[in-house]
């Protein structure tokens, strides 16, 4: 049924209709939008008018992305490079976006690349493909929860047939490890998502596999979710076996160009790295060892449309320096990337166009977009490494980021 925007604020008004319905009577999904923005302006008296101006369709937003929307935020956006990289069978150079609000971070990885560019690119390797889910699962004892262990290992081929029967790209490789404690079971489920990052893929899939277990053994599944995924925390477990894609990437840089551009010299940068990121995280117990994977995530994942709330698990790794007769080798290890070029955030306008301008938007383009993300990542850890052993990070940030 439609009804005009004065009768929709009017019903909101005496809660006839609750805030997330009005799409159920505007023709459009910005329509309702707009309409709900004028309810939240009229009832707090702040007015949007920034959040009101948007392109983009709500239409697909309203119905895979977001709930009450009321329009969108703005974040600048910039370029940075071309980056240069040589994966496994494919070499390319390309200017990336990235969003942030911090300065002086462009300006940064933009001297990664140019660093990089100059040393003949930078090596990357996808190591692994693995989204997972791990439930817990409650048994009657532990001897139980052994069983049910076995279980799993010994019928492995008809859980994954009962897994992958809910999508056509995703592919249960394992169930491993399966945790005990006490007596609930944590299975890890480990699929291989193809070029989406898997979420909602693999929370269907293992859904459907525990029908399976609970149909054939005396338990109780307590959650979908048993954080031994783990999703959106930091942990070990991802550092150690991975999720999301796992990359490396490794830069030599000739002794030249660490003087000419990073304006230090290589033994400053590897002497930066062992006591900063290696033994600065150690004593802090960080998960993190290194200096700030999270400020490229981040501005990549915010302008591709990647899911923020995955920056925490892709801060997760390691950078390492080492003095090669005078040249600098330097890599990032990222164990636990999160990223996708079909599906989620990637779907709207302003991520499409990001994700078209690096060419990595769509189906087999994944692979590409983790390494350009683990290249910018390399280029920002060099960049800061390089200012902090040339005693640069303050002056920095007080030229360009205040
Ligand atoms: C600021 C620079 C780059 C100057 O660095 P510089 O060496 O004085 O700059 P330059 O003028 O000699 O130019 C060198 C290259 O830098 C780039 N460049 C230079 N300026 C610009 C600019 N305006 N816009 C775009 N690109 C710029 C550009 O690529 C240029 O290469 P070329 O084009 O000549 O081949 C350097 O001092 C630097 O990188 N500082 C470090 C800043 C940084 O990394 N900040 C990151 C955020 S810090 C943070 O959030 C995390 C932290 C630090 O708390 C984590 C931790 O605990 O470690
Ligand atoms: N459900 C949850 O618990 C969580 C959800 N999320 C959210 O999940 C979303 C991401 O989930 P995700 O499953 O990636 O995305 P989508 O739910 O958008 O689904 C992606 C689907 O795209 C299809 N597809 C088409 N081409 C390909 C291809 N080349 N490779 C892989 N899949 C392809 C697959 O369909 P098919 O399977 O039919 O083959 C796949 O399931 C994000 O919005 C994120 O915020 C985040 C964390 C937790």
């Amino acid at each position: 049924m439609q009804l005009s925007e004065k009768e929709i604020l009017e019903k909101l008004k005496t809660g006839e209709i609750r805030l997330f319905e009005i799409e159920k009577y505007t023709n459009t999904a910005n329509e309702a939008t707009d309409i709900r923005r004028k309810y939240i302006e009229n009832e707090t008296k702040v007015q949007l008018p920034h959040i009101a101006s948007y392109s983009i369709d709500m239409t697909d937003t309203a119905a895979k992305n977001i709930e009450n929307q009321i329009g969108t935020i703005q974040i600048p956006v910039g370029v940075v490079g071309p980056i240069e990289i040589n994966m496994d069978n494919e070499t390319f150079k390309t200017y990336v976006p990235m969003a942030t609000t911090e300065g002086a971070l462009l300006a940064s990885v933009n001297r990664g690349c140019s660093t990089i560019r100059k040393s003949g690119g930078c090596n990357v390797s996808i190591l692994a493909n693995q989204m997972t889910r791990a439930p817990v699962i409650k048994t009657k004892s532990t001897r139980d929860a052994n069983q049910l262990k076995q279980w799993i290992k010994n019928n492995f081929d008809e859980i994954k047939k009962v897994a992958q029967s809910t999508t056509s790209h995703g592919k249960l490789l394992k169930i491993d490890p399966i945790a005990i404690v006490g007596r609930y079971v944590y299975p890890r489920f480990v699929f291989d998502s193809g070029d989406s990052m898997g979420m909602n893929m693999v929370t269907i899939a293992t859904e459907e596999a525990l029908k399976l277990i609970e149909k054939e053994n005396d338990i109780d599944v307590i959650a979908l979710s048993g954080n031994f995924c783990v999703d959106k925390k930091p942990s070990a477990i991802n550092m150690i076996e991975g999720r999301g894609k796992s990359v490396v990437a490794e830069v030599i840089v000739p002794k030249e160009v660490v003087e000419k551009t990073l304006k230090t010299t290589t033994q400053e940068i590897v002497e930066v790295n062992y006591s900063k990121n290696l033994l600065g995280s150690a004593i802090s117990g960080s998960f993190g060892y290194n200096a700030h994977f999270a400020n490229m995530v981040a501005a990549l994942f915010l302008a591709t449309g990647q899911d923020p709330a995955h920056v925490v698990e892709a801060s997760l790794g390691i950078t390492t320096a080492e003095n090669e007769n005078g040249d600098l080798y330097f890599s990032v290890t990222l164990p636990d990337l999160p990223v996708a070029t079909v599906g989620g955030g990637t779907r709207l306008e302003t991520a499409t166009e990001s994700l078209n301008l690096i060419d990595a938007k769509g189906s087999g383009k994944v692979n590409k977009f983790a390494s350009i993300v683990a290249g910018i990542v390399l280029a920002g850890e060099l960049s800061l490494a390089g200012a902090l052993a040339a005693g640069h990070l303050a002056s920095a940030h007080k030229k360009l980021g205040r």
